[in-house]
């Protein structure tokens, strides 16, 4: 089903819209956003998916992530999800870190979740076609993909499992090895069971990238040094690393927390990071 436009504002030299459309993949109805820059009629710009943190929506990197000046720069389509499905009838907790807010880009398996949390296969399968319809100058054939804390885990994972839809990858303060931190055993526990430990090692980006054996990939983390959930244990960037043909450089950024001031910063050198290799 075609998306229908909630919303669109001038900003940089092209457009900032936000789209709704009712989800085969999570059954529920989704907000998703699209920077377009202005661009000739019949060309074809390449896009960058950006995935969302702990109890985000669509809304926030849109409002604080600064993406939309470099995206303009340099002609391209900025793609921001929301974080999982929503709804009176979708499953919830109690808690910031599960349920509504925090999809974790994984297919869960285990009721309750499993109706709805496919968020995986929303951005692998239905989200590039449904925003292609309405944005016909998406080149689907140049796609990057970065995203911030468990979007920077969704980020690595896909990125590094899907080589054919994703050709350049970059995290902000993911979450590197959820296997091992407090964050991914329970949340995996609920979605995954806690009897399918050999299905949360398919989730997990640093047992992935050591595994790597795919087409060559150069991918860009940033991590603040002052980020609280850095100091809790649960990012772990010290377990990325290189192996392979995957290529990975960690920043350590002196003094940056875990906020969007942190990742607005550094937003333009990613978004430079995906245009230099989608343009090849
Ligand atoms: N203290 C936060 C924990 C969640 C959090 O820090 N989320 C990060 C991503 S892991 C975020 O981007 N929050 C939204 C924002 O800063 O706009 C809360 O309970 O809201």
């Amino acid at each position: 089903m075609t998306a229908e436009q909630v919303s669109a504002v001038r900003s940089f030299n092209g457009t900032q819209y936000v789209f709704k459309h009712k989800s085969s993949t999570v059954s529920c109805e989704m907000t998703f956003g699209v920077y377009v820059p202005d661009h000739t009629s019949g060309t074809k710009l390449p896009g960058l998916i950006y995935l969302s943190g702990l109890t985000c929506t669509h809304a926030n990197v849109m409002e604080k992530g600064a993406a939309q000046g470099p995206a303009s720069k340099l002609g391209l389509i900025f793609i921001h999800p929301d974080t999982s499905p929503r709804g009176t009838d979708v499953a919830d907790a109690d808690r910031y870190d599960l349920g509504q807010g925090a999809g974790f880009y994984i297919d869960a398996s285990w009721e309750p979740w499993s109706n709805h949390f496919k968020m995986r296969s929303y951005i692998e399968s239905e989200l590039l076609p449904v925003v292609s319809a309405v944005v016909p100058a998406l080149d689907t054939t140049h796609i990057g993909i970065t995203g911030h804390s468990m979007g920077g885990h969704g980020a690595l994972t896909l990125g590094l499992t899907r080589p054919d839809l994703f050709r350049s990858i970059s995290a902000f303060a993911p979450i590197a090895n959820p296997t091992e931190c407090d964050w991914g055993r329970t949340i995996f526990g609920e979605y995954l069971g806690d009897d399918s430990k050999v299905e949360w090692k398919k989730f997990d980006a640093s047992i992935l990238l050591a595994a790597y054996s795919g087409p060559a990939r150069s991918i860009l983390i940033d991590q603040g040094t002052d980020d609280n959930f850095l100091k809790q244990g649960q990012l772990k960037p010290e377990t990325l690393k290189s192996h392979g043909s995957a290529a990975v450089e960690v920043r350590m950024q002196p003094g940056y927390d875990h906020s969007y001031y942190f990742v607005a910063t550094f937003m333009g050198d990613h978004i430079e990071h995906h245009h230099r290799q989608l343009i090849l």
